[in-house]
């Protein structure tokens, strides 16, 4: 059956969900599904804005043949070569011979990557950064937003209904539930972790390149923005614009802490654990404490965009790092953040070495300030030690309660 859902009077939604997926990207878990976006605009010449990922393709199609109502297809505008969206190109080439390709010179070179045995030289129709395509009442404006978060991104801004179709910007993880728009459903409960987990995961090491779109962006008068996962902002616009100014500047949303630890038997967990009581007794509210051999470092990585310092904790392992901390901090270094205030508790048995290499570690990182004395445990935390830990709990109270968020 079509799952096509209403825009405006000329612009259709052709949105597939995917509640079966596992891990998007096979990397980032999905336990709220995801949604592939496509749009049609029906005017004298017919358009679809990018197509969805090759798991929903029998639904698409459908929504396709439904849309378009006999009409044929002009255009295929492709803003993103992602396969989650390019998977029904030649799907729709073989139904729709004739629709031109529209994308820039690397959005065809990845075609040609993706789809080597695809010959659709004949179709394409390139454009460059600027160029406009009159469909007859609307007329699409191509804005290039290289790197958010692939080489050949580009928006597209209908200049007549004011919609900036912005691929993988702002979008979000999570299924639709029906609700077409951000403001028909309970967004902060129901997208807005999720939002911030995709963009904190996906796009989050391209902040200077997710500013410079924004910017291009602030110089449209934009009435919605259609991005291709999750539901489609037509009010509330400049919440989402001020989100993603937030996350690509890497500003603290919140002034609180977050404990990514590792434990092996339940030592450093413990003394994690004493820390934060502390640290509640000393007037912190927001605290959110991860193990780092359980919980998926994106959840965690999304966490750390939004509050403002950090304490890592971590036992050593064969005169290394705990290996689940490691890769957690690996990780974490891809994308690059900064502006952070950071403590390290490390710990040992016999020869501790964690708390050293989580100092080296961060002496590599941009823009994470140190808060306090490091802390090496030598195994269980005793009395002795409680000192040393009230001590750094109030170093980070007062740094967390002098933190100036806006
Ligand atoms: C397999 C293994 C290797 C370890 N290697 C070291 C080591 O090289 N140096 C050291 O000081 N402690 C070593 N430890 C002890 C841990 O660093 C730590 O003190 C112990 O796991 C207690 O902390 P936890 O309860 O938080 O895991 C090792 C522990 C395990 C399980």
């Amino acid at each position: 059956m079509e799952t096509v859902q209403r825009l405006t009077d000329s612009i259709l939604s052709l949105d597939c969900n995917d509640r079966r997926l596992e891990r998007f990207e096979n990397l980032f878990p999905l336990p709220d599904g995801v949604s592939y976006n496509s749009y049609y605009i029906d005017d004298e010449k017919t358009a679809i804005v990018d197509t969805v990922d090759s798991s929903v393709t029998l639904q698409f199609l459908e929504n396709v043949k439904y849309a378009l109502n006999g009409r044929d297809l002009d255009f295929l505008i492709v803003n993103h070569m992602e396969p989650d969206h390019c998977a029904n190109i030649v799907e729709l080439a073989k139904l729709y011979p004739n629709m031109k390709l529209v994308g820039n010179a690397q959005t065809f070179a990845f075609f040609e990557q993706f789809y080597p045995s695809a010959d659709l030289t004949a179709n394409y129709y390139p454009v460059k950064n600027g160029d406009q395509l009159s469909l007859g009442q609307h007329e699409l404006n191509f804005v290039f937003a290289p790197m958010v978060h692939w080489p050949e991104v580009m928006f597209s801004y209908e200049s007549t209904e004011k919609i900036l179709f912005s691929a993988d910007a702002f979008g979000t993880f999570g299924a639709l539930n029906g609700n077409l728009f951000t403001d028909e459903t309970d967004y902060e409960n129901l997208y807005g972790d999720e939002c911030r987990r995709y963009y904190t995961n996906i796009v989050g090491k391209y902040g200077p390149q997710v500013k410079r779109a924004l910017k291009k962006a602030s110089k449209l008068d934009i009435a919605m923005i259609a991005p291709l996962h999750g539901p489609v902002w037509r009010s509330n616009i400049d919440y989402i614009l001020d989100r993603y100014m937030k996350w690509a500047t890497y500003t603290p949303e919140k002034a609180g802490v977050v404990i990514p630890y590792a434990s092996a038997y339940g030592n450093t967990a413990s003394a994690v654990d004493y820390l934060a009581n502390r640290l509640s007794e000393q007037g912190v509210k927001d605290i959110r404490i991860f193990d780092v051999s359980k919980t998926d470092a994106s959840y965690i990585i999304a966490n750390i965009f939004k509050y403002s310092h950090v304490v890592f904790a971590a036992p050593t392992y064969n005169l290394n790092l705990f290996p689940a901390m490691k890769s957690f901090l690996d990780e974490m270094a891809i994308l690059e953040i900064k502006n952070r205030q950071f403590a390290v508790i490390g710990n040992g048995t016999w020869s501790p070495t964690s708390t050293k290499e989580m100092i080296e570690f961060f002496d590599t990182q941009k823009g994470w300030t140190n808060l306090g004395d490091t802390i090496t445990l030598k195994t269980a935390m005793v009395d002795d030690e409680k000192a040393q830990f009230d001590v750094l709990a109030k170093a980070i109270a007062d740094s967390v309660k002098a933190t100036e968020i806006d």
